[in-house]
């Protein structure tokens, strides 16, 4: 699936980049275009992408601070100077546009929903979100940027594809060390997942499509992604259990969104060497797959890919009534009734009231 990648914010702008190296590194070529958004010029700098600072009449490069409805505001404001960067980018070959960003901060936070109602007004293919909740133990204030700006992108989004900060828990001994592990893995899942969607010549019908994507991203409002992969043999026969094991893996203990199994519709992708992708091995997988989640909207192909392992993606979509789903929506709307009255322009992007009819 060719798509052009939008990062807003810091960690927005860390991800794409990561999914960008990915991309490039596996000479994939599903990401055609990596623009990275935000307020703060620092951020920027440290960037190897195409960047686009907002917000310089209000800010002066220094970032919003967390104040997302500022960042809405910056957003706003700007979005011809980021429409006009992306004009080159999103060519008539892009199937989709992901705007990335971390939910619970400022810049990412607020901008991110003003970007994908923009693009989505502009141009005719699906606009995903890429979206990072804060972790647990993050302060009230992320929890309640986090709630309000997912409300208004599962409103403006085809799609928003979560990750949760604590679904990956990391050894590294610095804060930015667990960031950068957590975002290699995000992109290696996500970039996975696109490149699996790019049609291939002259391979069989059992490859999964950009369509399969498209498809299962339409069935629901928020999706996860879920990995797994394990070591393989040579021959598919000698592959079923592992397949099944894999996908149970990457469905029960590796989505990106922990508890999300009941979904409105998801996709199966094995990847690995051609030769070792046991068929039999893949349609029990997927109807595994079709058991745990209670959707009948299972799709299940197979990803070729120059590996001496098997790994096994599952997109799961409409997982909106997961447990973490539920904590996560109860905390931000606590958090959001603890924060001061905002005096923004009542017309702005949100509402605090909002929280409280959220799905
Ligand atoms: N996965 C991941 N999460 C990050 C990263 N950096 C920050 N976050 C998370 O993203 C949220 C904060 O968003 P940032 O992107 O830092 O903030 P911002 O959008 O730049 O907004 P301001 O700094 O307020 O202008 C927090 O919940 C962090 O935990 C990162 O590199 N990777």
């Amino acid at each position: 699936m060719k798509v052009v990648l939008i990062g807003v914010g810091q960690a927005g702008g860390k991800l794409t980049q990561a999914l960008a190296e990915f991309d490039h590194r596996m000479g994939f070529d599903a990401i055609r275009g990596a623009l990275a958004v935000n307020s703060a010029k620092a951020d920027l700098q440290s960037l190897s992408i195409d960047t686009c600072l907002v917000g310089q009449a209000r800010v002066n490069g220094h970032g919003v601070g967390g104040d997302n409805e500022l960042g809405a505001e910056v957003m706003q404001e700007d979005t011809g100077e980021v429409m006009g960067q992306l004009d080159g980018q999103i060519t008539a070959e892009a199937e989709g546009i992901f705007v990335v960003a971390g939910l619970g901060g400022g810049t990412g936070s607020g901008g991110a929903p003003v970007l994908v109602r923009e693009l989505a007004r502009i141009y005719d293919i699906p606009v995903y979100a890429l979206g990072v909740l804060p972790g647990r133990d993050e302060g009230a204030m992320y929890q309640a940027n986090a709630g309000r700006s997912l409300k208004t992108l599962v409103r403006e989004a085809d799609s928003t594809l979560l990750v949760d900060n604590d679904a990956w828990h990391s050894s590294g001994d610095s804060v930015g060390d667990a960031f950068d592990a957590i975002n290699r893995a995000i992109a290696q899942r996500v970039g996975l997942l696109l490149a699996s969607g790019e049609a291939i010549e002259g391979v069989g019908e059992s490859v999964v499509d950009s369509s399969e994507v498209i498809n299962t991203f339409k069935e629901g409002d928020i999706a996860a992604l879920g990995y797994a992969s394990a070591a393989a043999s040579e021959d598919s026969a000698e592959n079923v259990t592992t397949t099944m094991s894999t996908a149970r893996q990457a469905l029960f203990t590796g989505t990106s969104l922990p508890d999300a199994r009941t979904a409105d519709a998801a996709l199966l992708v094995v990847a690995g060497r051609p030769e070792a992708i046991p068929r039999k091995g893949v349609e029990r997988a997927r109807r595994m797959v079709e058991d745990e989640t209670g959707s009948l909207q299972v799709r299940g192909g197979d990803f070729p890919l120059d590996s001496d392992r098997l790994a096994a993606l599952v997109l799961l979509s409409g997982v909106e009534r997961s447990d973490r789903m539920e904590e996560f929506m109860e905390r931000a709307r606590e958090a959001n009734e603890q924060q001061p009255e905002s005096d923004a322009d009542p017309a702005a992007q949100f509402q605090n009231d909002e929280l409280n009819d959220l799905f």
